[in-house]
């Protein structure tokens, strides 16, 4: 049992006593710290796990405590108990390889959320998502009329209120409003080691460029393309004999993992945002 404090302000001395003082008058006993100071912005990073068994407070009570700490400081933050099971939307279009292995990371367990609705611009992976029980939604995008689509979509993410919505190869353009309402809670696997090959068909281009290091970028979805808070990426070796088919399947490989590795980090309060850099305290 654990509560996770997430938190960034302005730099100060006597930020991380400050704030483990607070969490130790109320009982609360640190199991792991992660904290970083950019210097450059003057700008202080933290994630502080607690042994919630050794608080003396509930939750709503250390967040009201709290609030006035943090306003004096300037933060943003955010303080959850680690086991509340957080809900996830994934979209899909064409290239399901990153949905079925999310698929299977929540179906063994091993991604321990709820996964409210999979939404797709296509009927392809309708079978796979209700073979598993999931909510498929099928949204089709006319390319003539895409306002339309994204207006349904947007209503299905204020419905569900997801705490995350990964595009897991969802090859429409998110329209800047919605980027903006869902701002921090969207995630993209992009199919190029950024900033290399921003936007379609990066593997056709890396090959006609010959590059010798393919990858995948998973990063916050903001209204530029492809350009927003990267949280991970994994390269690989490719040689010259390599086709672009060849290119796609062992890219495939980096993208999942990119992909999964980032939506555990983002769901653990593992990820901190600022401007268009994301901190990433790993595990
Ligand atoms: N607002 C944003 N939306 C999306 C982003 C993003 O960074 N910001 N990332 C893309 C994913 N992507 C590459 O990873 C990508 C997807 C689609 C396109 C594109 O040119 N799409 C065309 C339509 C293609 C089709 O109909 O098959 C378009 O939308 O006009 C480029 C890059 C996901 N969305």
């Amino acid at each position: 049992m654990s509560t996770l404090l997430r938190l960034s302000c302005p730099d100060r001395v006597g930020l991380l006593a400050l704030i483990s003082n607070f969490i130790a008058q109320h009982g609360g006993n640190l199991i792991e710290v992660h904290q970083y100071t950019d210097a450059a912005a003057g700008w202080f990073f933290t994630r502080m796990e607690i042994d919630t068994r050794t608080l003396k407070v509930d939750l709503p009570k250390l967040r009201e405590e709290f609030t006035p700490v943090a306003t004096e400081l300037g933060a943003e933050w955010t303080i959850r108990t680690a086991e509340a099971k957080r809900k996830v939307i994934v979209m899909v279009s064409k290239f399901g390889h990153c949905l079925a292995d999310l698929l299977w990371r929540w179906h063994s367990g091993e991604l321990d959320i709820e996964i409210a609705a999979v939404i797709s611009n296509h009927e392809d992976f309708r079978p796979m998502v209700e073979r598993e029980g999931l909510e498929f939604c099928h949204v089709p995008v006319d390319p003539h009329d895409k306002p339309a689509a994204f207006a349904k979509i947007a209503e299905i993410f204020r419905f569900v209120q997801p705490d995350l919505i990964v595009l897991a190869r969802y090859m429409q353009i998110l329209p800047a409003e919605v980027c903006a309402e869902f701002s921090g809670r969207v995630l993209n696997i992009h199919h190029s080691f950024l900033p290399s090959f921003v936007g379609a068909n990066p593997y056709q281009r890396a090959w006609q460029r010959g590059v010798k290091l393919i990858g995948a970028t998973c990063h916050y979805v903001t209204s530029e393309l492809d350009a927003g808070p990267i949280v991970d990426q994994e390269v690989i070796r490719v040689e010259h004999f390599h086709t672009p088919e060849d290119l796609m399947r062992l890219g495939r490989d980096c993208e999942r993992l990119a992909l999964a590795r980032s939506v555990r980090w983002h769901l653990d309060d593992r990820v901190l945002l600022h401007g268009q850099r994301a901190i990433v305290f790993r595990d």
